[in-house]
C-alpha cells in the first residue's frame, strides 16, 4: 500500500482518490472543475523515485538512437564531473539538447521536437522500478495496457489533439518527469473554446478518462503562464499509459 504519510501534499489537496481507478493511491490535488474524468495527483513520485524512473525511460530510449549518438553520448557521460547517479536533481539527468536525436516532427504534426518510444519491458537491474510501476497501475483499472515514453526537447512541444480512437481505449494516465510543462484542455462548445491550464510538476501523474479523454483536445506547452507561475520550457519526459482499444468481435 503506497503510504500516504509518503506524500507531501500541495495546498489545493482535499481528498484520497477511492474509486475503481484505484484506493488510496495519492492526495487528489485538483480536477480543475473537470468533473470525475480528470484528475492530477501532484508528488506521486518523490526526486528519488522520479530518477529511478527517467533514467529507464532515458535508457530505453538511448537504445533506439544510432551509434554515432550514443558514442558522443558516452565520451560526454564519461568527461562530465561527477556520476549520473550522483545528480541530486530530476533535471541533471537530461544532457544537453544537442546530445539526442531529437526528431523534428510528427507525422501528423502533432509533436514538435521529441524522441519516443513503446515500452514493452522494463530495465531489471534497478529493484525499486517493478515497485514504482506497481504504483503508477494503482491509477488504472486492471486492463493489457502499453507504455510510451516520450521526450520532450527543451523547445518540444505537442499541439491540441485527442489520442488515436482506433488504437487506445477509455483512459489515458500520464507521469510527468523533468521540467515543468504546461497542459491544456480545451473543448469546443458551440461560438467558444473552454481552455483549461495547469502545471504538471516533475512526479505528478494525471488521468484523463471518457469525457475528457474524447471530447477535449490536450497539449502539452513550450512556455507561459498559470496563476503567476512562469514555465519556460525546459526538457520533459512523460510516461504515458494506455489501455488498448477491445477488438470489436462478431
Ligand atoms: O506528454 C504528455 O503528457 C502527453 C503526451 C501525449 O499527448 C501523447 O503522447 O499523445
Ligand atoms: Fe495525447
Amino acid at each position: 500500500m503506497f503510504p500516504p504519510s509518503a506524500l507531501r501534499p500541495s495546498c489545493l489537496c482535499r481528498d484520497i482518490f477511492r474509486t475503481r481507478w484505484g484506493s488510496a493511491v495519492a492526495t487528489l490535488s485538483s480536477n480543475h472543475g473537470l468533473g470525475d474524468d480528470f484528475a492530477l495527483y501532484l508528488n506521486v513520485f518523490d526526486e528519488e523515485e522520479q530518477k529511478i524512473l527517467l533514467a529507464a525511460s532515458l535508457r530505453k530510449l538511448d537504445r533506439t538512437e544510432d551509434r554515432h549518438h550514443r558514442k558522443r553520448r558516452k565520451i560526454f557521460e564519461a568527461t562530465r564531473a561527477g556520476k549520473l547517479s550522483e545528480c541530486l536533481d530530476v533535471n541533471g539527468l537530461f544532457l544537453p539538447d544537442r546530445y539526442y536525436d531529437f526528431q523534428k516532427g510528427h507525422y501528423d504534426g502533432v509533436i514538435k521536437n521529441y524522441r519516443e518510444t513503446h515500452v514493452s519491458t522494463w530495465p531489471e537491474d534497478q529493484p525499486r522500478l517493478s515497485e514504482l510501476l506497481d504504483r503508477l497501475r494503482r491509477f488504472h483499472p486492471e486492463e493489457p495496457i502499453q507504455y510510451h515514453v516520450l521526450h520532450l526537447a527543451s523547445d518540444g512541444e505537442i499541439h491540441p489533439h485527442v489520442d488515436h480512437l482506433g488504437a487506445f481505449g477509455s483512459w489515458i494516465v500520464g507521469v510527468s518527469l523533468g521540467a515543468d510543462r504546461i497542459l491544456r484542455l480545451e473543448k469546443e462548445i458551440s461560438d467558444r473554446t473552454l481552455v483549461h491550464n495547469m502545471i504538471l510538476p516533475s512526479g505528478s501523474v494525471y488521468v484523463q478518462k471518457d469525457s475528457i479523454r474524447y471530447e477535449w483536445r490536450h497539449s502539452i506547452l513550450h512556455s507561459g503562464s498559470v496563476n503567476g507561475d512562469e514555465i519556460k520550457g525546459g526538457q520533459r519526459l512523460s510516461i504515458m499509459v494506455r489501455n488498448r482499444q477491445p477488438t470489436l468481435s462478431s
